[in-house]
């Protein structure tokens, strides 16, 4: 079975837009349903109250309730999800969203942009929180750094040499010729 015959999702977490773009890049090259996550109560916009909500549900282990519901999971074969780095950790409606649909039996394939620190353990918490499914390599760049009034920045040059990347990692990992 070729990939282009397999059924693809791809769901992503965005604030500022960056995960979105790259969310994006991917289904240009390799098709699927895009799909972003919603919460049932969105964060603060202010992004000193949203940090400060965020370390708190992650002290507490908290799954902040998804909107976005997703029909017939089981119908597809191939999951991007996508999210920035918060905290250095994974977002925790990220792991709602893992822990909410069971991706045993498929590939997972996991994505990420950041201020320019990293993934964190993001990575290592898909591979955790999903250990029945196939976890692919991920990719990884730096996007917005909103700390620093820094926003959207996957225009331009940064557009350009993302959609490059995004293309050789889809190669690379052989969901792509
Ligand atoms: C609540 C919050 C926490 C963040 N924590 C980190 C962090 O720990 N390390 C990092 O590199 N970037 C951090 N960032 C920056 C985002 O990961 C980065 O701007 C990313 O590109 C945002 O993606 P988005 O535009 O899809 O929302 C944080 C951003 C927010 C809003």
């Amino acid at each position: 079975q070729t990939t282009t015959a397999k059924k693809i999702l791809i769901v992503y977490l965005t604030r500022t837009k960056n995960t979105e773009a790259v969310a994006r890049m991917i289904q240009k090259d390799i098709g699927g349903k895009l799909v972003a996550l919603e919460l049932v109560n969105p964060y603060p916009a202010d992004y000193r109250a949203h940090v400060a909500q965020m370390v708190q549900e992650n002290q507490d282990n908290f799954l902040p309730p998804l909107k976005t519901k997703i029909d017939s999971i089981g119908k597809f074969d191939i999951v991007f999800v996508g999210f920035p780095t918060w905290d250095m950790k994974i977002p925790p409606p990220i792991k709602t969203f893992l822990k909410q649909y069971d991706l045993s039996g498929k590939t997972v394939v996991p994505f990420n942009t950041n201020a320019g620190y990293g993934v964190g353990s993001g990575f290592e918490t898909v591979k955790e929180l999903c250990p029945k499914s196939k976890v692919l390599e991920g990719y990884s760049t730096k996007g917005g750094i909103e700390r620093d009034g820094i926003l959207f920045v996957m225009k331009d040059d940064k557009e350009r040499q993302v959609n490059a990347e995004v293309q050789e990692w889809l190669k690379k990992i052989g969901l792509i010729k």
